[in-house]
Order: C-alpha cells, then sequence, then structure tokens
C-alpha cells in the first residue's frame, strides 16, 4: 500500500469514528416525562411534625441488632413491633390491611384494592440493623439525638427511614378515606443484615403458599440520591439499582505448628496468611466497564455531562479504558465497574510467645454481574500461588440480573417520576446497587425488582453505612415518607401515565394536555396493547368532530366564542 493510500485509509477510518462518536453522543437521549413536583404548600403535603420525628427517633432507639445467621436481638425486635403497632393506628386497624407476623418477628401488611384485575406490588424494607462501635460515634447510636438537623443513630440509612416512612405515608393514605385500586404488600424482613434467610425468606414462602404468582414490581433499600458521586455531573443523580452484585466469602486457613516462640521456625502461619492477603490486596480484579448495568447508567447520565465527558461516556466502546481508570480512583465509583475485595476477618495466635498453630482470613467479595463464583475462586487462587494456604467458600450469591428500564417498565417508571416528583432537580438512571438486600428471596415473583433508598448522599456519607455516625436529615427524612407516598399514589394507576410522545415537546409549552377522543366501558382499558383493541363506527365518527372542532375552536386569538355551534347558542 502507498503512503498516498494509507493516509488516505486513515483518514477514512478516523472519519468513520468520528461519525460513530458524534452519532451517539447526541442521539443518547433517556425518556423525561413531565412529573408534577410535589411542594410543601401541596395540600396532601406530608409535613414532619414533632409527632412523627418522635416516633421515627423512638424506633431508631430500638437496638434491632443482627449479629450473625439466627443470632439477632429478639426481644427488640418484639418491642419494634409493638412501637409500630402503637404509632400507626389507622393502618392496623383498617379493614383493608392485614397484617401477618411471619416467622415471629417479620411482618407481611396486605393491603386490598378493588380491582382484582391489577396485578399488585410489593415494597419491602428490613427491621434489623448492623451493630455499632458506640465509642467512635460523635453520638450514641442508640439515642437517635438530633445535631444541626440531622438525626444520628444506627438504621438512619439503613434501613429505618424505610420502615417508617412507607408505613407514615400508608397512616396518611388511610386517614384521608384512600381506598386502592391496586392491591400492594409490604414486607418488612427481621435479619435482612444477615442474609435474610429467617425473615423475608419466609415473608416469600408465606406469599407463594397464598397462591400469589406475580407482582407487578418490587422496590427495596437501594441505591441513593446522590450528589458528586458521578464525575463530571453536578446535580443529584438518583440512581435506581436495576441489579445487584453478587457475592463470595472466601474462608482462608493456614495450618500452623505451635511451639515457643524463642525458637521460630522460618514463616508462622500469621506471616504465610498475611502473605496471602496482602497479595489479594495488590491485585485487584480488572475492570469490567461496560458489561454490567454500569454501562446503561453512564449512558443514561451522559446527557447530563459536559460535553467532553459526554462524548466518553457516551462511547465506552472507545474509551472504556479511560473511564476505568477514572472510576477506580474512589471506592464508590470503583464498586461499580468491578469485582471489589474486602479482607475483613483475621484471627491467629494465642499468646505473645507462643507460635500460632493456625490462622484464618475472611475475603469478601462482591461480584460484578459479568463474572461468575467460579472465575473469582481461580483468580485468588492463582494470585496466592501457595498450597499451604486453604481456600473454601463460606457463603456466596451470584449477581442479580438487570431489570427493565425501559420507557414502558411501568415499576421503573413508577419508581423514576416518584424520585423526580420530590426531588424536582435531580436526574434518574438505572444503576447497579452495589451491597446486598432482601431482594434474592423474591425474585420469583417478578423480573422488576429495584432498588432505591430515598436518602440523600453527599461524599462521605457513604462511609456511614454500617460505619459510623450513621445520619439522616430531618428534611430527608420528609422526604422519604412523601416519596412513599408519591409510590403508592403512582402504582395505584392502571396503565403508565405520562407515557406518551408529549415529553419530546415539553421544552415549547408547559400547557400539555393528553386526552384520546375514545369511548371507554370497564374492561377495555385491557385492549390498550392487549387483544381485541377496537373501536365503534359511531366513536370514529366522533372522533374525527373531535378534530375538527379542537383546529376550528383553536383558531382564535383568545378564549371567547368557543361556542360556534348553532345549536349551543
Ligand atoms: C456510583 C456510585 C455508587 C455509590 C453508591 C452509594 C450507595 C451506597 C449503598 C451502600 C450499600 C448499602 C447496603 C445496605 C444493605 C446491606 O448492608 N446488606 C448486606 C446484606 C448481606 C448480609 C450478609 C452477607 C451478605 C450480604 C450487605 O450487603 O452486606
Amino acid at each position: 500500500m502507498s503512503c498516498k493510500q494509507l493516509c488516505i485509509t486513515l483518514v477514512a477510518i478516523c472519519s468513520a469514528l468520528l461519525v460513530i462518536v458524534l452519532v451517539r453522543t447526541f442521539t443518547l437521549v433517556p425518556r423525561k416525562d413531565v412529573v408534577i413536583a410535589c411542594k410543601t404548600a401541596d395540600s396532601d403535603f406530608i409535613k414532619l411534625t414533632d409527632q412523627i420525628l418522635k416516633r421515627f427517633q423512638k424506633a431508631l432507639q430500638i437496638d434491632t441488632i443482627s449479629f450473625k445467621r439466627g443470632e439477632y436481638n429478639r426481644d427488640q425486635l418484639l418491642l419494634l413491633g409493638s412501637h409500630l403497632q402503637k404509632s400507626f393506628p389507622v393502618v392496623h386497624s383498617s379493614p383493608l390491611v392485614k397484617l401477618d407476623i411471619i416467622a415471629n418477628y417479620s411482618r407481611l401488611y396486605t393491603i386490598s384494592g378493588s380491582n382484582t384485575s391489577l396485578t399488585p406490588y410489593l415494597l419491602t424494607a428490613h427491621l434489623d440493623v448492623v451493630p455499632a462501635i458506640a465509642e467512635e460515634w460523635e453520638l450514641p447510636p442508640f439515642d437517635a439525638q438530633i445535631k444541626d438537623e440531622f438525626i444520628y443513630a444506627r438504621g438512619a440509612i439503613d434501613f429505618k427511614q424505610g420502615i417508617m416512612g412507607i408505613l407514615e405515608a400508608l397512616e396518611y393514605l388511610l386517614s384521608k378515606g384512600f381506598k386502592p385500586n391496586r392491591s400492594f404488600y409490604i414486607g418488612f424482613g427481621h435479619d435482612e443484615e444477615v442474609t435474610g434467610v429467617d425473615g423475608a425468606r419466609a415473608i416469600s414462602q408465606e406469599l407463594q403458599s397464598r397462591g400469589l404468582k406475580q407482582v407487578e414490581f418490587l422496590l427495596d433499600e437501594g441505591l441513593a440520591v446522590l450528589n458528586g458521586f458521578i464525575p463530571g455531573i453536578k446535580k443529584p443523580v438518583a440512581l435506581i439499582g436495576i441489579g445487584e452484585k453478587g457475592f463470595l466469602t472466601l474462608k482462608l486457613y493456614v495450618k500452623g505448628e505451635a511451639g515457643h516462640s524463642s525458637m521460630p521456625l522460618k514463616e508462622t502461619a500469621i506471616g504465610i496468611l498475611a502473605k496471602a492477603v496482602s497479595k489479594i490486596e495488590d491485585n485487584p480484579l480488572p475492570s469490567m466497564l461496560g458489561y454490567g448495568p454500569e454501562k446503561e447508567m453512564l449512558e443514561h447520565l451522559a446527557h447530563e455531562m459536559p460535553l467532553a465527558a459526554r462524548i466518553v461516556m457516551s462511547n465506552l466502546w472507545l474509551f472504556g479504558p479511560i473511564v476505568s481508570w477514572f472510576f477506580s480512583q474512589k471506592p464508590p465509583t470503583n464498586a461499580i465497574i468491578r469485582t471489589v475485595t474486602s479482607v475483613t476477618m483475621f484471627n491467629g495466635g494465642v499468646k505473645t510467645n507462643v507460635l500460632p498453630s493456625d490462622a484464618t482470613a475472611y475475603i469478601n467479595h462482591r461480584i460484578h454481574p459479568a463474572q461468575s463464583l467460579q472465575e473469582i475462586m481461580d483468580y485468588d487462587r492463582a494470585v496466592i500461588n501457595d498450597d499451604r494456604v486453604q481456600i473454601s467458600v463460606e457463603d456466596s450469591m451470584v449477581a442479580a440480573a438487570g431489570s427493565p428500564s425501559g420507557e414502558n417498565d411501568f415499576g421503573y417508571q413508577i419508581i423514576s417520576n416518584s424520585i423526580r416528583q420530590i426531588w424536582t432537580n435531580a436526574t434518574t438512571a438505572p444503576g447497579m446497587m452495589i451491597g446486598n438486600t432482601d431482594t434474592k428471596h423474591y425474585k420469583d415473583f417478578t423480573k422488576n425488582i429495584y432498588r432505591f433508598s430515598p436518602t440523600v448522599m453527599f461524599p462521605g456519607d457513604e462511609k456511614r453505612f454500617h460505619g459510623v455516625n450513621e445520619r439522616i436529615s430531618k428534611n430527608n427524612y420528609e422526604q422519604a415518607i412523601n416519596f412513599y407516598y408519591h409510590i403508592i399514589v403512582n402504582a395505584d394507576k392502571r396503565l403508565l401515565m405520562g407515557n406518551t410522545d408529549t415529553r419530546h415537546y415539553a421544552m415549547f409549552t408547559k400547557n400539555i394536555y393528553r386526552f384520546c377522543p375514545t369511548v371507554m366501558f370497564l374492561g377495555d382499558e385491557k385492549r390498550f396493547h392487549g387483544i381485541n383493541e377496537r373501536i365503534s363506527k359511531k366513536n370514529y365518527e366522533q372522533a374525527i368532530n373531535f378534530y375538527y372542532h379542537v383546529i376550528t375552536n383553536a383558531d382564535q386569538r383568545s378564549l371567547i366564542n368557543i361556542h360556534q355551534h348553532s345549536d349551543e347558542l
């Protein structure tokens, strides 16, 4: 090939790449419905009264700690149960609500809707919390004291704001006479923090035994309203977890030889294990950027970014390695692009002058959906490369597949729109839940599983999860209650409202109206996107005349003389 031909080929390739990059940059635009913002002045806005605040604080003061599987503060769980019973008298006495106590401590509420043809949905949360090392906290973890408008307590964001937020919203709605069309369930497990095998799994079995086959969607705890977490985006980003990482806990064990410390061997069990652990930490797993839900997230968010970042994010096929490097720099973003590794426990030795007879460490991996458990095991084995270190699986779960997040996915859009009603300046996007939830126990009921906590977070707040100084602002708790209020109201619709092309015209006017000149009788709603869609001849004639009148009536300077028909004069 001549030099000229080579230049022409290179120019052609570069031009083609440029065209692809630009087309993707300017065509990836997410759905944006026009939502009606929830304002504090609205008559149905639930204000954070002293009473509401006090009962939240009381719930936080009850230390419903889970320590390990089957080991949790049983008395405290019962206490929390009676606190809920007392705090929400309308919920607990409504003929529309049935409460079942499952496995002694978990709670399953069934709220009966009037239209049994609508598939019910499920809201879940958990009653338990992780332990807290009180001495390290600014304020005691189970006092729920308020400082600078924040309530500090274990469970404030994981996840008693969910428990109390859901029940506050329901209490309010029922006390205003709300009678749902669509039935729904509320499931509160009591041991989520130790995998939910006693609580959520039992709730799920109870639902199955009742013959429940399907729910429309499930909303559990999960991602949050994030400020400053995604590079390049200033406005809040509310991520809805459509998938969930898997986990793999490995036990590393080294058998040593006990003896007097004055005559040591070259290496002790502790030394051998320490080297293995150090190799594991020095060799993070590779980035999987582009192979999981994070791809959808970045493509969704690209339009919120400055042009250069937008070009990069819209074209991960080309710029993936740069983004991977960038995201690897901070723990929250690192967590979404790869399988992560945490050495969480290390034990060995009994006395300062005794050689350890063995040593044990636990490695907790959170697995990216594009990787298998076996791949991770093989990787660790190869990295450690020492037969003296025995590796066994302590616990595991494969990653959960991505739930649908398209324009017509009812559950996703209900959650997304409810978020935007509360956090009006936020943009929503599908994301991947980096921790685990109780949702694994409900996966047979639906593929529409979403994980979102109504929690506002700023950089650094992620350390409060299972860490010290867990807290929520009073304002955020009020938002949480109103978020669940909107979820319940919005999900009570038959169909996804606002799901029209109007969103593409929203920049031209706020006067957007949606009406079909269609006459409907009960049952006809099933014909939409269903079978036997039809219109009567008469109705079609009416439709034509309706549009005739829309055109003639709108052809005026201002709103006078609308009624042109002689029979109306
Ligand atoms: C793009 C940046 C993303 C930033 C994300 C920030 C959101 C932070 C979410 C933090 C995860 C919270 C998880 C809460 C629930 C929880 O702790 N679940 C537990 C469940 C579990 C228990 C025992 C064994 C395995 C699993 C867990 O994941 O450890």
